[in-house]
C-alpha cells in the first residue's frame, strides 16, 4: 500500500502543496491522538466560551482549533486561514501560496456520546498583495485541495487535489497514512437519503414535497423505497455518500428566519463538494452550484444538498417548480 506521501508524489503534486498535506495529515494524527483518549485525557464537555456564531464551544472544538492554527502558523507555505472557531482570519506567513479554512471539529454535538467527528478542510490559492478577508472570499472552484479526515473507527483521511478522491486509512502501529481506496467514486443512484426529520415543519414547499415523495416509497411518485441515515456530523454523512451513495442535505428552513442555513460554505460546504464531484456526484443549493457561489463572508452559510448525480437531480427538479398557488405548503 502507498503511504500519502508516495502517493502525493506518484500524483505529480509539487512541494508546497505536498509540505501543507503533510502538515494538515500530521496534525489529524494528534487530533486522533487526543479524541480517541476522550475522557481519559479530559477533552470531553464544553467551556464558557461561544465562537463568532454564537454556539457554545466544546473543549475539543478548541482545543482542535489551537492544534491546527499552531501547526499551519509553523509551515510556509501558508499566508493565512479562517476557521469556523476564529472570529476574524489570522495572518501566518508574508510569502506562503496557500490560504486555508478549516471547520478543526466538525458534529460537535457527537463527542460526547463518544460518536464520530471529524476535521473539514479546503486550500485556495493566496493572491498577491495584502491579506484581508477579501483574499478568502474565493469561489469553491478556486480550491487546489480539500479534504476532511474522520474520526470514528478507524481513522480516515479522504483528498482532493483535483485528480480524482483518493482515500488514506491510519495505521494505528505505525501511525502512518495508507492508501485504501485510490479514486472513490459515488453511484449515480441511490436508495438513501439523509436529512434532519425533525426540521420537516421549517423546510420550503421543494423540500417538503421532494421528501414527502420519498418516504411513500414505492406507493409514491418515485415507484421505490428509500432508507434513511443521520449521523449529526456531515464528515460522517458525506464519508457515507462517497462510501456507498446516498444523498445528504441541510436544506434552508424558517426555524430561525436570521438563520436560514446551517452549514458553512468555506469550511464546510465547499471542500465537501469538492470531494463530492470530484468522485463523479453533484453538489448544490437547489438553485445553483455551491462551487459557484462568490462568498461575501467567511463564515457564511448556505443551503446544501450533494450526493448521488441522478438523486440529487431528481431533488432539484422539485425546485424549479413554482409552489406559489399550492394550498397546503
Ligand atoms: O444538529 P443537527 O441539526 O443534526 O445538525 C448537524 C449538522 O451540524 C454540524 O454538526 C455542524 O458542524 P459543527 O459541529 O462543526 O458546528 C454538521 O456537521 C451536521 O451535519
Ligand atoms: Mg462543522
Ligand atoms: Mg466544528
Amino acid at each position: 500500500m502507498q503511504t500519502l506521501a508516495q502517493n502525493l508524489s506518484s500524483q505529480g503534486i509539487e512541494a508546497p502543496l505536498s509540505q501543507l498535506i503533510h502538515t494538515l495529515a500530521d496534525t489529524s494524527k494528534a487530533i486522533s491522538h487526543a479524541v480517541r483518549h476522550g475522557a481519559l485525557a479530559g477533552v470531553l464537555g464544553a467551556t464558557e466560551q461561544e465562537n463568532v456564531q454564537g454556539e457554545t464551544q466544546k473543549k475539543l472544538d478548541v482545543i482542535t482549533n489551537d492544534m491546527l492554527k499552531d501547526a499551519l502558523k509553523a509551515d510556509s507555505t501558508v499566508r493565512g486561514l479562517a476557521s469556523e472557531e476564529e472570529d476574524y482570519i489570522v495572518e501566518v506567513g508574508q510569502s506562503g501560496d496557500f490560504l486555508v479554512c478549516f471547520d478543526p471539529l466538525d458534529g460537535s454535538s457527537n463527542i460526547d456520546i463518544n460518536s464520530l467527528v471529524g476535521t473539514i478542510f479546503s486550500v485556495l490559492p493566496a493572491p498577491s498583495g495584502e491579506l484581508s478577508e477579501k483574499s478568502f472570499l474565493q469561489a469553491g472552484r478556486n480550491q487546489v485541495a480539500a479534504g476532511y479526515v474522520l474520526y470514528g473507527p478507524s481513522t480516515m483521511l479522504a483528498l482532493t487535489t483535483g485528480k480524482g478522491v483518493q482515500l488514506f486509512t491510519l495505521n494505528p502501529d505505525t501511525n502512518e497514512y495508507l492508501l485504501t481506496c485510490e479514486a472513490m467514486s459515488i453511484s449515480k443512484d441511490t436508495s438513501e437519503f439523509a436529512i434532519n426529520m425533525s426540521n420537516q415543519r421549517f423546510w420550503e414547499a421543494p423540500m417538503q414535497t421532494y421528501i414527502s415523495d420519498l418516504l411513500l416509497g414505492k406507493i409514491g411518485p418515485r415507484e421505490k423505497s428509500f432508507n434513511m441515515r443521520w449521523i449529526a456530523a456531515m464528515v460522517g454523512d458525506v464519508h457515507r455518500v462517497l462510501s456507498r451513495g446516498g444523498l445528504f442535505t441541510y436544506p434552508t428552513d424558517n426555524k430561525n428566519p436570521e438563520k436560514p442555513y446551517k452549514l458553512r460554505l468555506m469550511y464546510e460546504a465547499n471542500p465537501m463538494s469538492f470531494l463530492v464531484e470530484q468522485a463523479g456526484g453533484k453538489a448544490s443549493t437547489g438553485y445553483e452550484a455551491i462551487m459557484d457561489i462568490a462568498p461575501t463572508d467567511i463564515h457564511q452559510r448556505v443551503a446544501v444538498i450533494l450526493g448521488s448525480a441522478n438523486e440529487v437531480d431528481a431533488c432539484l427538479e422539485y425546485h424549479s417548480v413554482d409552489y406559489s398557488e399550492e394550498p397546503n405548503l
